[in-house]
């Protein structure tokens, strides 16, 4: 199985961010990928509130997603919107950082809320808080695909090993961490992270990123870290996108699952945490 990464730089414009992954999806499909893979708020970069609100939508409403799916349905292609940012059901205001699995004929098979919020002060002139936009999700989800089941996760939830090695022992292959990295810890963590999830579990870890400098929002110009990843079950980097927004492609391989969990077969070690009471 073919799969591409999105590298995308998305405004805060979701109508344009439509467009540009339509033909990033036509030409991923004409390289061959039967899994398309977006990053973290495909459909809108945006860190002010009034406009998002003004802008963002619920799921059944959302021309973004209703966009993709034709287009999915058109090429016959599997596609993981890393994340879409859309209103939740009413009374909760905040919004969901919702990631979305579509099938190759346009139906949703599969949604996962973002469970863990990133509300960090990376450094005095970069901060997050999420929380005060997003609601968290509270559920796991693991995808089952006819080329095996996806762990879908988003962000900064890669920062939280237990719920990769629970997807994996669930049976997951294939690990999704769609991004938008902050450029304060992308140098130093990303990649690390990544690959320690990958040796752990024995999955690919599919790591489409968002990268570059985004419009500017209520004063502020947000930047995103870019170097969308591809890790094999082994742990190997076996696709780094730089800083560009493209079409990456790389080929997933079912038996080096197999062979890395042969090799080394951790993940069925566990043994319980005694003695800390
Ligand atoms: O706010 C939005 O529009 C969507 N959400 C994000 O971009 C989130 C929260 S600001 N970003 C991350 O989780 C980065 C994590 C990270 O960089 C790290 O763990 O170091």
């Amino acid at each position: 199985m073919r799969a591409a990464l999105l590298q995308l730089t998305s405004s805060d414009d979701p109508a344009a961010n439509l467009e540009t992954v339509r033909a990033m999806l036509r030409e991923a499909a004409g390289q061959g990928a039967g899994l398309v893979l977006t990053p973290e708020v495909s459909n809108c970069v945006s860190m002010d509130r009034a406009h998002q609100r003004a802008v963002l939508r619920p799921e059944g409403a959302d021309p973004f997603i209703a966009g993709c799916r034709e287009e999915a349905a058109a090429l016959g292609v599997w596609l993981l919107l890393g994340s879409v940012a859309v209103k939740s059901d009413p009374p909760e205001e905040r919004f969901a950082n919702r990631s979305l699995l579509i099938g190759p004929d346009g139906a949703i098979m599969a949604r996962y809320d973002k469970m863990h919020m990133f509300d960090v002060a990376v450094s005095e002139t970069e901060t997050y808080r999420e929380s005060a936009g997003f609601a968290p999700g509270d559920r796991a989800v693991l995808a089952q695909t006819p080329f095996g089941a996806i762990g879908m996760t988003v962000c900064y939830d890669l920062r939280f090993a237990y719920l990769y090695r629970a997807l994996a022992q669930a049976g997951a292959m294939v690990l999704t961490v769609p991004s938008a990295f902050s450029p304060g810890t992308g140098p130093d963590h990303w990649q690390p992270l990544l690959q320690a999830r990958a040796i752990e579990t024995g999955c690919y870890v599919l790591a489409p990123a968002q990268t570059g400098t985004h419009a500017a929002q209520a004063g502020r110009t947000r930047k995103t870290y870019g170097h969308s990843l591809a890790i094999d079950p082994w742990g190997r980097v076996i696709l780094d996108a730089g800083t560009e927004p493209g079409v990456f492609c790389l080929d997933l391989d079912p038996e080096a699952v197999a062979d890395a969990r042969r090799r080394l077969p951790s993940l069925t070690h566990d043994r319980p945490v005694r003695g800390l009471a």
